[in-house]
């Protein structure tokens, strides 16, 4: 939560251009928000939500696939 406090202070011209990937971590517990809620609840819009299980890996491979080719892009 503190990364998104962080991220969140930022004014959206510094975040221009840039790729930021966010998480949606403990998706395995039955009361993790839903990636839909949290870019709703973060007014996350036009940011990549992964949604992840840092326990058994899934979703991790993909989240960072994606912002290394967000990078190679740049
Ligand atoms: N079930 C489950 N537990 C997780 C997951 N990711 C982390 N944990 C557990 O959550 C606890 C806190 O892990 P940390 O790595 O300290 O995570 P943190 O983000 O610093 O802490 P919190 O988000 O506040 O829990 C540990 O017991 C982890 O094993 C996940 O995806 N699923």
């Amino acid at each position: 939560m503190l990364l998104f406090t962080v991220l969140l202070q930022l004014q959206e011209d510094e975040l221009k251009g840039m790729a930021v990937l966010v998480f949606a971590n403990k998706q395995d517990l039955p009361r993790a928000m839903s990636v839909s809620d949290i870019i709703e609840a973060l007014s996350l819009k036009g940011w990549s939500v992964q949604p992840s299980c840092a326990v058994s890996g899934t979703g991790l491979v993909e989240g960072l696939d994606w912002l290394s080719n967000e990078i190679l892009k740049r």
